[in-house]
């Protein structure tokens, strides 16, 4: 078989990973992102994060009441501050932003959704994607969350494309525990998986690492898990711990759990060089098994459409 020479990632970039301690109080949230993305890209990252749900609590009780409206695009300015504050702030700071999360509610359908937005440089918006697998688990006497009481699944897989670099998938949190996902992905050329994820203190102690490394081996890309800061004072406590991995899945920066900003060169050398040691992709047997990332893939959400 041929082996696949292509250029994913164009140069290098710096990307950051702000692990955000966030409250009650939207508009103070949003403020204190705008000086940590300000910080981040005062070092020299092109590329930064914010974790799931940045701008509110992490609950089934705070999606509705913290809920922005988003459609019809470009949304009404009173309805969605969190949309206005995430272009301004990659504008002013020159980065493409991948704003974490908000809670959002389509009017029409009366759906709410678990959602990242994406911005360029020029604050302009590039993606949404909205959380695909909602985080619906009972581990008995540990935890029971339900994200479907409330919540709707986004029905796309998102790969937005930095002009400059290259393209980055993206997906929320629970999202990571599905592979197809990040497979899909990767196979359409994506230098790095990003999730914005709140991980709790049972799971994330035993998973949000393995998922990560896992994530990265599989695909031989960069992966980035961008948390909240754990807030005892907060009904959710966050895991923490967010963290980058090169494709061999070795951690480039990794923290605790307090607030911090993790950054790290990504280039396309280690790309390739773990793709020529350990050639997956030629090694694949799509004579025995299909392709997930040919045939049947959603890249646009109809509902997102309008
Ligand atoms: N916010 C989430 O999706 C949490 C996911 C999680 O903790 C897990 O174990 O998965």
């Amino acid at each position: 078989m041929a082996s696949i020479a292509r250029t994913i990632l164009k140069k290098p970039v710096k990307i950051s990973l702000v692990q955000l301690s966030s409250g009650s109080d939207k508009a103070a949230n949003l403020k204190h992102a705008a000086s940590q993305v300000a910080k981040a890209a005062s070092g020299g990252s092109k590329i930064v994060v914010l974790p799931e749900c940045f701008n509110s609590p992490y609950g089934t009780d705070f999606f509705p009441k913290y809920a922005e409206t988003l459609l019809p695009l470009p949304p009404v300015k009173e309805k969605a501050p969190s949309y206005y504050a995430l272009s301004a702030i990659a504008a002013e700071n020159k980065v493409y932003l991948i704003g974490g999360s908000i809670p959002e509610l389509n009017p029409s359908t009366k759906k709410h959704y678990n959602t990242c937005l994406i911005f360029g440089p020029d604050g302009a918006l590039l993606s949404i994607h909205r959380k695909m697998h909602l985080f619906d688990v009972n581990i008995p006497g540990k935890i029971t969350f339900r994200e479907s009481d409330v919540l709707s699944p986004g029905n796309k897989v998102t790969l937005v494309d930095f002009p400059e670099y290259g393209k980055v998938a993206i997906g929320i949190c629970y999202d990571i525990r599905f592979p197809e996902l990040a497979t899909i992905a990767a196979r359409k050329g994506a230098f790095a998986l990003i999730y914005p994820g709140a991980f709790n203190l049972i799971t994330g102690a035993l998973h949000w690492k393995l998922l990560a490394q896992a994530r990265a081996v599989d695909n031989q890309i960069y992966v980035g898990m961008c948390s909240p800061a754990r807030n005892l004072d907060s009904p959710y406590h966050a895991w923490g711990h967010s963290m980058i991995l090169d494709p061999m899945a070795g951690v480039l920066a990794e923290t605790e759990e307090g607030e911090a900003i993790i950054e790290a060169e990504l280039n396309e050398d280690r790309i390739t060089e773990t793709r020529r040691n350990i050639p997956l992709e030629t090694q694949r047997r799509f004579d025995i098994y299909p392709d997930i990332s040919e045939g049947n893939v959603a890249y646009e959400d109809p509902d997102l459409l309008g």
